[in-house]
């Protein structure tokens, strides 16, 4: 799928998603868990910090591609998690966002029974999470404050003047 799916931008903040991630611990709170699986690579900033919040030690990943910035491809598993994991059981099972669900129906499959979370959610993917903090449109591309850079903003009158 391509890029221009996409009619809006949501830009989030570091003291953004580190609120929201609170907020979803302070749901998942007093549920314990053996472990964090976090999807890579989104998943492994809120997975560090649910991590800090819910004091869990043990952390593994899922390494799955599939996104070329906003172009969609082919997904790929490139590296599996530790079998110990089983079929989730007892496991919180991490990522940044769920867009059109198609890594996260992936990688429910091989993990049915963990509790899946993400931070944020658009519609088609949203049925296949068990909790997530902040719901926005299909149409929406939600800009990650590592994908973004402080930088000069002109003065309003300048930009005016120009047209
Ligand atoms: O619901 P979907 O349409 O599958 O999209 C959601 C996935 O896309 C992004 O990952 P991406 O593939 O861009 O890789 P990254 O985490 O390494 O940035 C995001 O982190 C989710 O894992
Ligand atoms: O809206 C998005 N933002 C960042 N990465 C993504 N990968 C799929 N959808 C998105
Ligand atoms: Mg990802």
């Amino acid at each position: 799928m391509s890029a221009n799916r996409y009619r809006k931008d949501f830009s989030i903040t570091w003291d953004q998603i580190h609120r929201d991630t609170r907020d979803l611990c302070a749901r998942l709170y007093p549920r314990e868990f053996k472990g964090i699986i976090a999807i890579t690579r989104g998943g492994l900033i809120p997975a560090g910090l649910i991590a800090r919040e819910l004091n869990v030690r043990w952390i593994d990943t899922i390494s799955v591609t599939s996104y070329d910035h906003m172009n969609q491809g082919q997904l790929n598993i490139i590296k599996p998690f530790d079998p110990v994991v089983g079929d989730g059981e007892g496991y919180l099972l991490v990522d940044d966002l769920v867009d059109t669900g198609k890594t996260a129906r992936a990688v429910r499959e091989l993990l049915p029974k963990a509790c899946f979370v993400t931070i944020y959610a658009k519609p088609e993917g949203r049925p296949l999470v068990d909790e997530c903090i902040t719901e926005v449109d299909q149409d929406t591309w939600i800009q990650f404050p590592w994908d973004m850079g402080v930088s000069y903003v002109e003065p309003l009158v300048d930009q005016f003047n120009k047209d």
